[in-house]
């Protein structure tokens, strides 16, 4: 049995992309919080957003995080999941924990072309750029903290794959 492996990192970092691809590298289960609170509420994250606001979502968040955590799994959470210290130190204690960085740049333009509205409601109102820019600044020193690893989230998934497998098992040499 081995721990949940946890992928932090601002949206489109692709924590969902990587995860399904990392879990089938490792032949393990992949869940995603937002996909498990969908599948729950049968709402989107913009739906939740709308009817009950951010603080409802968060605690919501916290909730599936617990309900998701599983040995032999990998784990795609919300960017936002680091917004709660108690979230952070869950992941730290049950789990391996990868942060995806990437430029708010790279981000932004992959946010541009595939918005996916729904799964990614504005948390700034602001153009997606200058969110982006706001919201790595308010969380990337979260993201360093809560992270066991951090992986360079630029490359294409199979490599960022790669890389992860390397930095665990670093990890578990050591
Ligand atoms: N390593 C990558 N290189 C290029 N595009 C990527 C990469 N990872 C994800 N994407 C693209 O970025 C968008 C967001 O990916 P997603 O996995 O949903 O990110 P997250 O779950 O972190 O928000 C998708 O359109 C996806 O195809
Ligand atoms: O950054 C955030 O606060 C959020 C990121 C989204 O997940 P992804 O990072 O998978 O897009 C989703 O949980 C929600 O829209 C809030
Ligand atoms: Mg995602």
């Amino acid at each position: 049995m081995s721990l949940p492996i946890y992928l932090i990192g601002a949206r489109g970092c692709g924590k969902t992309t990587v995860g399904k691809a990392l879990s089938q590298a490792l032949g393990y289960a992949f869940n995603d919080t937002d996909h498990y609170l969908q599948l729950t509420t049968q709402r989107s994250v913009a739906e939740i957003v709308a009817s009950e606001g951010w603080d409802s979502f968060r605690a919501r968040e916290t909730e599936s995080l617990r309900a998701v955590t599983a040995p032999n799994t990998v784990i795609a959470t919300g960017g936002g999941m680091v917004l709660a210290e108690v979230n952070c130190r869950f992941m730290r204690e049950h789990g391996q924990v990868i942060w995806l960085n990437a430029p708010s740049e790279v981000l932004a333009d992959r946010l541009e072309h595939q918005p996916e509205a729904a799964q990614r409601p504005t948390l700034t109102g602001r153009p997606i750029a200058e969110e982006m820019g706001d919201i790595l600044r308010e969380r990337a020193h979260l993201y360093r903290q809560t992270a066991h690893h951090e992986v360079n989230a630029m490359q294409s998934p199979d490599r960022v794959v790669e890389q992860i497998l390397q930095s665990l098992s670093l990890a578990r040499a050591s």
